[in-house]
């Protein structure tokens, strides 16, 4: 265990929706834990995804699975209107965004200076899809939906059925 700039473990902070766990998230959240000692993760609230249809999952069953993985070792939901608040109790070294997330990181920056978290901001890499597995939540979701609609296809009409 590295003490950090503040002479106790380095604390680290991942954030997202973690809807449907896939192994992208895995890739995040592992990078993120190799980042510091200790690895936070803040899952949002269904309220604050704005980029995207709301989660399947609840928001208390997204926190529990993340808390579930090994590189994780707090997991907490987020604030539902005051972002500011979780990250303070945290108080981090590091923040680490997402390759894809829409965050900027300057932005990010300012914003944790204003809330007064002296702390650095990175990005993780990407875990590049191969083949046919899926590395996305909405992907997930796609593929699922199209399962469904080829099923129904094949699925007798109710019209033929009436025949019988
Ligand atoms: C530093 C930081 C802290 C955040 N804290 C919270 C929070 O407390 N509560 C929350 O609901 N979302 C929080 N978020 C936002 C979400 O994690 C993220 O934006 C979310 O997945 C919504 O997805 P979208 O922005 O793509 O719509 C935070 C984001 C950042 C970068
Ligand atoms: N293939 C991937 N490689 C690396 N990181 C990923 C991958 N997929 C998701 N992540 C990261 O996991 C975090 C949480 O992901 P989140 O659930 O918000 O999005 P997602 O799974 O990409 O879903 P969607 O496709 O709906 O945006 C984000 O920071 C995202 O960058």
């Amino acid at each position: 265990m590295s003490d950090g700039p503040s002479g106790r473990p380095t604390r680290v902070v991942a954030q997202g929706t973690f809807d449907l766990l896939h192994p992208g998230h895995v890739h995040y959240l592992e990078a993120a834990a190799d980042a510091g000692d200790e690895l936070h993760v803040i899952v949002a609230r269904a309220e604050s995804v704005a980029h995207k249809p709301d989660p399947v999952l609840s928001g208390e069953q997204r926190r529990d699975a993340v808390a579930a993985l090994e590189a994780v070792d707090h997991a907490r939901l987020g604030h539902p209107e005051d972002f500011s608040v979780p990250i303070r109790e945290i108080d981090p070294d590091i923040v680490v965004l997402g390759h894809d997330q829409h965050h900027d990181s300057d932005e990010i920056d300012g914003l944790l200076a204003a809330w007064g978290i002296d702390c650095r901001v990175e990005r993780a890499g990407a875990l590049e899809p191969t083949g046919k597995r899926l590395h996305s939540s909405s992907d997930i979701v796609d593929r699922v939906l199209e399962w469904w609609q080829g099923r129904d296809e094949q699925l007798p009409s109710l019209e033929a059925e009436s025949d019988d």
